[in-house]
């Protein structure tokens, strides 16, 4: 449903990705892992035409994305960013409903089948309830809900978000991944960054770590995380296993940096 090859691209002179390789397919959860500025943020926004690749190609479900329209795309791949979004006195209800906006012609109001699906996405995210409130006056985390719900109001075959557990309460974290493994078990492919790998070795079925935008491994994160992984990426001591036949992270602290030279 993703496919990436070669993707290379420069920003300010510098790369921030070179030759990165990465394909997602249907019905799964793959997670993007890495240090900060690893370059996760930049791949996501490569599949949904916010970066333009200097090099390789971007597909989403067959379709080339340098040469798709952004609407064509919104029908198929949606996505929630981090980036703060202002929206000047606008209910719950109404945003998750500008997810249907792709599917909509111009100027066409919502039809019974859309307000279904707008209200099955709050349904879905938990947020029924808020579904009159002022966005202006949500919490992090519930905006965050806001934001996939959007998303999945979208009803796209490939949904991509940018560290979805971020702001969320324990809670909502466990919420929002037992439902994107639902959504995948559902037949949709599910890219997303993680920063938290135990959420990663427990709910994606593969993982490609980054770093300095390469992507350096690819595969089951309980086989791709290994110690010496952990500690030349992560700088962590640790290590990935699987116990009763589920894989588990175990995380020690970071790795010792001995004492700098006067
Ligand atoms: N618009 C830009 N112009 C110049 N450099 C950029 C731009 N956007 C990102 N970068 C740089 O690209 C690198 C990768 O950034 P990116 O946000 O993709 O990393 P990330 O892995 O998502 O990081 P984090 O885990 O901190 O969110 C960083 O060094 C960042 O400073």
């Amino acid at each position: 449903m993703i496919g990436a090859r070669g993707v290379r691209v420069v920003l300010d002179g510098g790369a921030v990705l070179s030759d990165v390789d990465v394909s997602v397919r249907e019905g799964e959860v793959f997670g993007l892992v890495g240090p900060n500025g690893s370059g996760k943020t930049t791949f996501l926004r490569t599949l949904y035409r916010a970066v333009r690749p200097d090099a390789g190609a971007v597909e989403v479900a067959g379709l080339p994305v340098a040469n798709t329209g952004r609407r064509r795309l919104a029908r198929t791949l949606a996505a929630t960013t981090q980036e703060a979004e202002h929206r000047a006195a606008l209910t719950v209800s109404e945003v998750v409903a500008q997810g249907r906006v792709p599917h909509l012609g111009l100027l066409e109001p919502m039809r019974a089948e859309d307000r279904r699906i707008v209200g099955e996405a709050l349904v879905a995210t938990a947020l029924s309830d808020a579904a009159g409130r002022d966005v202006g006056t949500l919490s992090g985390g519930e905006r965050q809900r806001v934001a996939i719900a959007r998303a999945l109001a979208q009803r796209p075959r490939v949904l991509v978000l940018d560290e979805p557990t971020n702001h969320l309460d324990l809670r909502h974290q466990f919420g929002v991944l037992d439902l994107l493994a639902a959504l995948a078990s559902d037949g949709l492919a599910v890219l997303l960054t993680l920063h938290d790998l135990r959420h990663a070795v427990e709910y994606c079925h593969r993982i490609a770590v980054l770093d300095a935008g390469r992507v350096v491994a690819t595969g089951a994160p309980a086989e791709v995380l290994t110690a010496g992984l952990l500690a030349d990426v992560f700088g962590v001591r640790g290590r990935a296993h699987v116990v009763d036949g589920r894989p588990v992270l175990e995380i020690h602290g970071a790795v010792a940096t001995g004492p700098t030279a006067p």
